[in-house]
Parts: structure tokens; sequence; C-alpha cells
């Protein structure tokens, strides 16, 4: 297993092409660059607490492939255990960096395609599994980090793959040999990319017959010949060339550091080939990955509320008013949320199952339904903060002005809460509040794993209305049959 220094060492190894603010970067500058640092060292930490006999138990784990211990975000879960404790991984990890640490994408994705690269060669006869199998390898024996990239830029969202006027827009095929096949397209919203080693590629959504060159898996390294990353812009992200203070979290940033990444005609040789054409399995992988994916975010974002809740708290007590009954209320509104967001992923875990694969799998209606509390119960959870918080959090001076040999006095007399309290420790909780409340990370909690309306549609299919029907026919003392029958009946005479 790599250690965080490790880890950064090796991306400095990588002959990576990423484009800041419309500027391509040296290589040897990416680690280092102050819009991409932060995200660096929160994905270091996902490599050192793996070597913290403290956290032995939740962030390691033994290979079932080789049997050696390996870094838990490399793992293919073995039973709900598994499952429950990267749900309490999570929390952990957010608990320590308030940020998203970019690595589970890459593990739900090594997940998912272990699961369905078995079925699809059970039904088809191919042999994906097995070159899965030593790709998966591969990743566990280095402690790889692998960017999941499934979201393609879609274009017009009313029209399939194939249907659109620019048939890049979703990532395809456009060339097969005996040694591989090439690869062109984009994948958008890349968390953890410019600081991964490979990327693993997946359709974005099912696919007909007409888009089997769209139905592509595959592993791709970052650096790889025609592979470029365009970084993508957050809330105040200039803060993070000028001091500390005003970023608010000026050690891991803010959400995952997301790019868009460009595959101009690459190659990709077959052994790291998935899935190439096989249509009927493209909408499977997307469930799956989906799945492992909205499982995470009650651990994720439940540790980082609860860094949000302990900072709306210790402003309170900073500002004098942290005894108050409305606000210790709210406070216990705030918890109240989180643990709700945290029990779903707990639950979806614990009524995890085995695949074909052998692999365990998430329950899918919960984790959906814990997703979907994500795209509300934060938003509600930082509206909070924001109240508690004061107007300070969105009107605060900067430290350039606390810093200020003239006006810096005003800054410290006046921005002042209780009087023992430096000014400067209440301004930094002001600025972690407005940090993890606003712009970037919301829009993370909304569409991150996907949107709200991606979740809804797994309730219908997975909730089975009938046998709720049923339950309250049967109550009620009516006969199920009997109204089965008229309501056919009325349907018929509509017609
Ligand atoms: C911070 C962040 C990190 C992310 N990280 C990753 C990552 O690492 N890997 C990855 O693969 N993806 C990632 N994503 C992408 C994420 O999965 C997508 O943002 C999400 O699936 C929504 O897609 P979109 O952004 O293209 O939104 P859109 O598709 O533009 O959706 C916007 C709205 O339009 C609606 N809509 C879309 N299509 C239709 C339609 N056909 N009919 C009716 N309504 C429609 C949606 O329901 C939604 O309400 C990330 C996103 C964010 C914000």
């Amino acid at each position: 297993m790599k250690t965080g220094k490790e880890y950064i060492d090796s991306l400095r190894k990588r002959n990576i092409k990423v484009y800041v603010k419309g500027q391509l970067l040296k290589s040897e500058e990416v680690v280092d660059h102050p819009f991409i640092r932060g995200h660096v060292n929160s994905a270091a930490l996902t490599y050192d607490l793996a070597h913290d006999p403290v956290y032995e138990d939740l962030m390691t784990v033994k290979s079932h492939l080789t049997g050696k211990k390996i870094n838990r975000f490399t793992h293919i879960h073995q039973s709900v255990d598994d499952l429950v404790k990267k749900v309490k991984m999570l929390r952990m990890i957010s608990q320590k960096t308030g940020t998203c640490y970019q690595r589970c994408v890459g593990f739900d994705a090594l997940n998912a395609l272990y699961t369905v690269t078995y079925e699809m060669d059970k039904k088809l006869g191919t042999e994906y599994h097995q070159r899965f199998k030593k790709y998966l390898e591969y990743v566990q024996e280095n402690d790889i980090m692998v960017a999941g990239a499934m979201t393609d830029p879609k274009g017009d969202r009313s029209l399939r793959p194939s249907q659109q006027a620019d048939p890049d827009l979703y990532v395809h095929v456009v060339e097969k040999n005996d040694k591989g096949i090439v690869i062109r397209g984009a994948k958008a919203h890349m968390t953890g990319m410019v600081n991964s080693h490979e990327m693993l590629i997946m359709p974005t959504t099912a696919m007909t017959e007409e888009d089997k060159d769209y139905a592509v898996s595959c592993a791709v390294p970052v650096d790889a010949p025609g592979v470029l990353h365009i970084f993508g812009r957050q809330t105040n992200d200039d803060r993070k060339c000028e001091g500390e203070i005003d970023q608010g979290n000026a050690r891991y940033g803010i959400v995952g550091g997301e790019c868009l990444t460009v595959l101009e005609n690459v190659f990709v040789p077959w052994e790291k080939v998935f899935m190439c054409g096989e249509t009927e399995f493209s909408g499977l992988l997307v469930e799956r990955f989906a799945c492992y994916h909205r499982q995470n975010y009650g651990g994720c974002k439940g540790g980082v509320s609860d860094v949000v809740i302990g900072a709306a708290a210790v402003m309170a007590d900073m500002s004098g008013y942290g005894k108050a009954a409305h606000i210790k209320e709210k406070i216990n509104e705030m918890i109240h949320l989180t643990e709700t967001l945290y029990a779903c992923s707990i639950a979806c875990s614990a009524e995890g199952k085995p695949t074909a694969s052998g692999a365990y799998y998430v329950d899918p209606l919960l984790a959906n339904v814990g997703k979907h509390n994500v795209t509300r119960l934060i938003y509600e959870i930082d509206r909070l903060a924001q109240d508690i918080g004061g107007g300070i959090t969105a009107t605060m001076p900067s430290e350039s002005d606390l810093r200020n040999p003239e006006i810096g006095k005003y800054v410290e007399k006046y921005l002042k809460g209780v009087s023992t309290i430096p000014t400067e420790y209440r301004m930094r909780i002001a600025r972690l509040i407005e940090n993890m409340t606003g712009g970037t990370a919301l829009v993370e909690s909304m569409h991150g794993a996907g949107s709200p309306q991606a979740q809804k549609v797994f309730y219908s299919k997975l909730s089975n209305l009938e046998h709720k029907k049923r339950c309250a026919l049967d109550i009620a003392g009516v006969p199920a049959d009997e109204v089965k029958a008229a309501l056919e009946a009325a349907a018929k005479g509509k017609k």
C-alpha cells in the first residue's frame, strides 16, 4: 500500500496535460498548482490513513484475489460487513477533510465492472471478467487511484447518443483492430481526475442497438496520448492564490477538483477493454455504478455535515449565543438530518446481497432514497448553518484587511465576538461555513451521483406499488381481484 507521500510522488511521474484558466500547466506543476493541491491533499489522506493502526479495520482489507492487505478503496465487497465498513470509512475521512477525497468514484466503478463483466460473460460467452480481474490485481498491487468516468457531455438530452448532431458528445469507439480500440469523446465533471493514475470509462446511459459504438468501457491512464483535462472553476477559487483564511478549507479545498476530460482518438489495448458493443449490458452497468455510488452519500456527506454542524456550533459559542434555546434546537435539527442521511447509507449496506460474481451489492431502492435525501437535506443543513453563522459569513473583510497595518486593528476590533476569543479564530470559522455551504459544495449534493430524477425512476421500478395496493385492500376488507377486474373493465370501456 502506498503512503500519501508515495502517492504524491507517483503523480509527479505522470506526463499529464491539464489546462487551468486557459493555460496548459507543465506536467510537474500540476500537483502543486493552488487550484489542485487541496484535492491532492485530501486524496493523499486516503493513502496515509491506511497506515494508521487506529483505522486499520476501516481502511484496509484482505484482497479476495491475492490474500494481501490492500487499501479498501481498491477492494471488491465480499460481505455486508464490507459494505457497512465502506460507509463508516467515508464518514470518518470526511470528518477529517470536510470535503470530497475523490477515491470512491473509482472504487464504485471497480465494483460495478466486477459484477457486470461476470454476468456479461455468463450470458454472452465473452472474456471480460478474467481481463478485468487482471486489471483489478494491477490496481490493488500498485494502490492505483482510479477516476470513475461515466458522465458524458450529452449534448441535446432529448436525443440518443447516435442521434446527436455531433457524434462525439458521448464517448464512442471510432476504430477497432487486432491490438485494441480507439475512442473519442469527452467525460464531464470528472472528480479527482487530474490527481488520479487511471480512469475507468463507462457508458452514461442504457444503449440501443443503434448506439452500439457508444457501449464502451475501458481503463485509460490519465496521461495517455490524446487525453487532456480542462480544470473546472469553483466558487471563490482565485482565493487559493492568496492567503489561507479566505479559502475556508485551505488544506483540503472544496468538492473534488472536477474537470472536463477530452479523449481525442485514444488507443486502448484489448486487455484494458471491458465492454465493447454489448448494448444490453450498458444499462446494467450504469445502474450498478449509480447504486454503489449513491450508497456513499450518507457516509461522505454525513461526515461533511458533522463538520458543518461543528462549525455552526463553534460560531455560536464564539459569538456568545451558543446557549440560546433556538440555536440548540437548530443544531439538534442539523444532527437529526445528518443522521437521517447516514442511516440510509447504513441501511442500504446492511440490506446488501451477493451478486452472481460473489461481490456484494447494496439494496438499490434504499441507496437511491439515501442519495435523494442528500439532494434536499444538505440544503436544509447548510441553510441552518448560515442562519447560525450570521451575515459575517457573506460580508466579512479579507485576510489581507486583517493583516493590513493600518486597518487590521479595525477588523480585529469590530469582528470580535466573545472578548477572550481571538478575532482571527472567529474569521476562520466564518470562512469555513461560507466555503462549505455555498456554490460548488451545494451543487455537488444535487447532481453528484445523479440528479434527483435519476433516483426517482428507481422508486416506481423497485418499490412494488402493486404490493402496497394489495396491503391496503386486504386491510380495508376489499377483494383485490374484484377491484382489478372492475378497473380493467372500466379502462376497456373508455377505449
Ligand atoms: C461535483 C460533481 C462531481 C461529479 N463527479 C463525477 C464523476 O467523478 N464521475 C462521473 O461520471 N460523473 C460525475 N458527476 C456528474 C453527475 O453524475 C452529473 O452531474 C449528473 O448525472 C447530472 O448530469 P448533468 O450534470 O449532465 O445534468 P443534466 O443532464 O444537464 O441535468 C440537468 C437537469 O435536466 C434533467 N434532464 C436531463 N436529461 C433529461 C431528459 N432527457 N429529459 C428530461 N429531463 C432531463 C435532469 O433530471 C436535471 O434536472 C459529478 C457532478 C458534480 C456536480
